[in-house]
């Protein structure tokens, strides 16, 4: 795949990519054998109705994601050059070869355990340091730019950008469980300095996970230079109720707010 750059995204005044992760509409497909609902047809629909972006996170026990879905999920973007593939997952167990046959555009770096329940952690430097750096020259080399997955820890941000990362994503778990609680303006400033110490660090940046249509606006107004959001779990759900066409909408409208003049 062609790289692709997304130029005035997620700076002041221009919106944010939003990514779709399909994650829990393959976990739902996955207790049944009849291959429905459809994550291709899943993508199709949020690519219709504005998404920039598709995410997929294959866990090594497929409970989810399958390696099938990584091909078809390619295979229907030939479709849509313009649309960003995002595969996130560990480089020490199956992501690899997955970057290597796939080569999206974008590999999100998770050092989540075999079996894990969900991400709930970033890379620690210098702890993870050398091992990190060989997979990240080889993916960057193979054409993938590589985001690693960061807790909001400033003084971790310069050591990701010397490993050789282009970006990082913050893993957004603890300012969404203080949005709307007397902790929701100390997490964004938390967020926002890792943030500023991301870009002066020369890397860009996304954010992720249990971000929604009630968090996203107040994170993205307050955070600086966030280029991309994947959001899954609370989309999905949101896709239950509204349809996806709707709740792309209503996303891409929070992403607006975040940047309109207020
Ligand atoms: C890296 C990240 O935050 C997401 O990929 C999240 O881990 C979703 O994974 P699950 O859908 O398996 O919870
Ligand atoms: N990288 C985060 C992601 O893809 C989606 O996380 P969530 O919205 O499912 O929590």
């Amino acid at each position: 795949m062609n790289p692709l750059v997304a130029p005035e995204a997620g700076h002041r005044g221009s919106r944010t990519a939003l990514s779709v992760n399909l994650n829990k509409v393959a976990l739902l497909r996955n207790t049944r054998h009849l291959g429905i609902p459809s994550v291709t047809k899943a993508a199709r629909l949020v690519l219709e109705a504005g998404a920039q972006g598709l995410t997929v996170h294959p866990r090594p026990d497929e409970r989810h994601i399958r390696a099938q879905d990584v091909r078809d999920l390619a295979e229907l973007l030939k479709d849509w050059p313009q649309v960003e593939y995002n595969i996130e997952g560990n480089p020490f167990h199956n992501l690899m070869d997955v970057i290597r046959e796939i080569r999206p555009h974008q590999a999100t770096f998770v050092p989540d355990s075999v079996g894990q329940f969900t991400s709930d952690h970033g890379w620690t430097f210098p702890a993870d340091l050398e091992r990190l750096a060989p997979v990240v020259a080889e993916t960057k080399a193979l054409g993938v730019r590589v985001s690693l997955f960061m807790d909001p820890i400033p003084e971790m941000m310069r050591a990701a950008r010397e490993v050789g990362a282009d970006r990082v994503e913050l893993y957004t778990e603890a300012y969404a469980s203080a949005w709307g609680t007397p902790r929701q303006a100390a997490e964004l400033a938390r967020y926002r300095a890792a943030a500023e110490a991301a870009l002066a660090a020369g890397l860009e940046i996304n954010a992720g996970h249990d971000l929604n249509r009630d968090n996203l606006a107040d994170f993205l107004r307050e955070v600086p230079g966030v280029q991309e959001v994947s959001i899954g779990h609370a989309l999905v759900a949101d896709a239950l109720e509204l349809g996806y066409t709707e709740t792309i909408r209503d996303y891409q409208r929070c992403i607006q707010r975040a940047f309109a003049p207020r």
